[in-house]
């Protein structure tokens, strides 16, 4: 039976990546962009999430869908880069959870 196709794949490919963070850039791209550091791989997330933005601007989904998958591999090798984990990132959405965006920003600009 096939895996079920859920988010579960962001930590799975989060832990191939970390996986690669020794391995040898001849076989790996992650290792390649990894050895590289998180300059490139800053650079790296950039120039998709621009190319992503381009395909929603277009109105062209079928190559959005592309896109944002290239833009969360490399998220995740940012990450690995800067040993940010998941786990950080899902307690900062559920710290989060429930206040509204609106709420938030209008927080910001009450004068101290
Ligand atoms: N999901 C991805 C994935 N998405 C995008 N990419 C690669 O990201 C690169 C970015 O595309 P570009 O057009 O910018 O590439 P480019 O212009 O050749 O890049 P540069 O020369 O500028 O570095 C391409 O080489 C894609 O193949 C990915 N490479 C790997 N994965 C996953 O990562 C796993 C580990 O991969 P390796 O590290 O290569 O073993 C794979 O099994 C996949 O599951």
């Amino acid at each position: 039976m096939s895996p079920p196709i859920n988010a579960d794949i962001l930590e799975q490919l989060y832990n191939t990546i970390l996986s690669r963070k020794n391995a040898d850039p001849s076989t790996s791209y992650s290792a390649q962009l990894l050895a590289k550091g998180p300059h490139k791989t800053a650079q790296k997330f950039g120039e998709e999430a621009i190319e992503c933005l381009i395909e929603c601007a277009t109105g062209n989904q079928a190559e959005l869908i592309k896109e944002s998958a290239d833009v969360l591999y490399h998220l995740l090798v940012m990450w690995v880069s800067t040993d940010v984990s998941p786990q950080d990132v899902w307690a900062e959405l559920h710290r989060r959870e429930g206040t509204s965006g609106i709420i938030e920003k209008a927080s910001r600009s009450i004068p101290s």
